[in-house]
């Protein structure tokens, strides 16, 4: 009902500024678009979920989520896969995986720090009631 569109509006505006917010940081430019199949020709045999910080915004305005809990999901597979793709120990690799890694910490530390506990709660039971 009417609450409930209320409730998913503010999430989309919170799961917007999260992502733009990232998109912003220079860190994280790799993480801003899909990876190139054209730089990386094998990068679709290696990694079955391909996902960025523009693919997460379009799935935020087609109302893919309902909870927190889903879109820390998709946002999880961006540095999951760097870390997946770039094992190595050569700089490259060791480069993109500490970004990986200060990508993953960001975004457990905004929802942390901003996500107000009984506000994902509700998410939730709309999640549940569908
Ligand atoms: C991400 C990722 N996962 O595996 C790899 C490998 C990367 C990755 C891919 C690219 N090149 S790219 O053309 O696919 C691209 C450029 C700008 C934004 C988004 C993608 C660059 C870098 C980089 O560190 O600069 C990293």
């Amino acid at each position: 009902e009417e609450q409930e569109e209320d409730v998913l509006r503010e999430l989309r505006l919170f799961l917007r500024n999260i992502t733009e917010r990232l998109s912003l940081d220079r860190r994280f430019k790799a993480f801003t678009k899909p990876v190139d199949i054209e730089e990386v020709p094998d990068y679709l045999m290696v990694i079955k979920k391909p996902m960025d910080l523009s693919t997460l915004l379009t799935n935020i305005d087609e109302h893919k989520y309902v909870t927190v809990g889903e879109f820390m999901a998709d946002a999880d597979f961006i540095w999951k896969n760097a870390l997946e793709y770039n094992p190595d120990s050569d700089p490259m690799d060791r480069n993109i995986r500490h970004r990986a890694c200060a990508l993953k910490d960001t975004v457990r530390a905004i929802i942390r720090d901003e996500l107000d506990e009984d506000f994902e709660r509700v998410c939730e039971e709309i999640r549940e009631s569908r």
